[in-house]
């Protein structure tokens, strides 16, 4: 897909990977609204950007994922101010929480409802415009994370969910791709680095700077390919699972 002029929502997008990946899109032409939790910083974010890329380029609204009714809530409140929106980026995440179930609420159930969202407003048999979805992984999708299970737990659901929801919906006029990064050079990655067993498994699997995951990103929004999943290592970038059966 070509970027310039198409609307993108960004979940998580006050910061990390989310405002990198809403850089690229306002760079190619784009307009994004970022949806996050986090008020202030999401209103900093905004007006970065929009002093970067023009007024009205960006537009912040509070939303925590979670909460199926303010996403839902969020998602037309964006279409509204946008005039639609072209992208569902679903790429709000965390890594470890004291109560499981909330990893797995924001990792992987979040992204479920916001794909259903999407594809309702996208669907082009009810009037919408279809569109592309992009559902953001790991390499804790691809492989064991065991200092991670739950949060790998969440990112394999992400990987099986994107593969089998894509095919599904194509008809619609929608597709589904998901992004799978190793660590990245994020709050996400960096608030834990002190901690000097993490620090050196870091350092085993290598550090990526935000830049080279939106590279792979940019290279899956373009490419398209419905259902493809995307993994991007230091220096690697691999498309997954790629002898797709017919659909059953
Ligand atoms: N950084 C990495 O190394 C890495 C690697 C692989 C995958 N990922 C994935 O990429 C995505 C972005 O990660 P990041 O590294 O930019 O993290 P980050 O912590 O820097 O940013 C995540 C953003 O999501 C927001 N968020 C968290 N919970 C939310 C909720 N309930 N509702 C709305 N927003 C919420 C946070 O406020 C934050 O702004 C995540 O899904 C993460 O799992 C990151
Ligand atoms: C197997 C590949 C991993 C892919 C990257 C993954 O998506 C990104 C994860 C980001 C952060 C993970 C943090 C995990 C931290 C804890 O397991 C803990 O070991 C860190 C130490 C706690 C502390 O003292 O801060």
């Amino acid at each position: 897909m070509k970027l310039e002029g198409k609307r993108a929502v960004i979940t998580g997008g006050a910061q990390g990977l989310g405002k990198g990946f809403a850089e690229h899109i306002l760079e190619s032409g784009g307009q994004v609204a970022l949806l996050d939790v986090k008020v202030s910083l999401g209103l900093e974010t905004a007006n970065e950007l929009n002093a970067k890329y023009g007024q009205g380029s960006a537009i912040f609204i509070q939303c925590d994922v979670t909460d199926k009714e303010r996403f839902k809530r969020a998602l037309q409140v964006a279409a509204q101010v946008l005039g639609s929106y072209d992208i569902l980026v679903n790429n709000a995440g965390i890594s470890s929480h004291e109560d499981f179930e909330v990893v797995l609420k924001i990792n992987l159930s979040a992204v479920i409802s916001g794909t259903m969202f999407a594809v309702e407003h996208m669907r082009e048999d009810k009037g919408g415009r279809g569109g592309l979805i992009i559902n953001i992984s790991s390499a804790a999708g691809l492989m064991p994370a065991p200092m991670e299970p739950i949060y790998a737990a969440s990112k394999f659901g992400v990987v099986g969910f994107s593969r089998s929801i894509g095919p599904a919906v194509e008809s619609l006029g929608v597709k589904v791709l998901c992004l799978c990064p190793s660590f990245a050079r994020t709050p996400l990655v960096t608030v834990h680095l002190e901690n000097e067993d993490f620090r050196n498994f870091v350092e085993s699997m290598g550090l990526m700077e935000v830049s080279e995951v939106v590279e792979a990103f940019a290279t899956l929004v373009e490419d398209e390919r419905n259902a493809s999943v995307l993994s991007i290592t230091p220096g690697k970038k691999e498309y997954r699972f790629q002898k797709r059966k017919a659909n059953l």
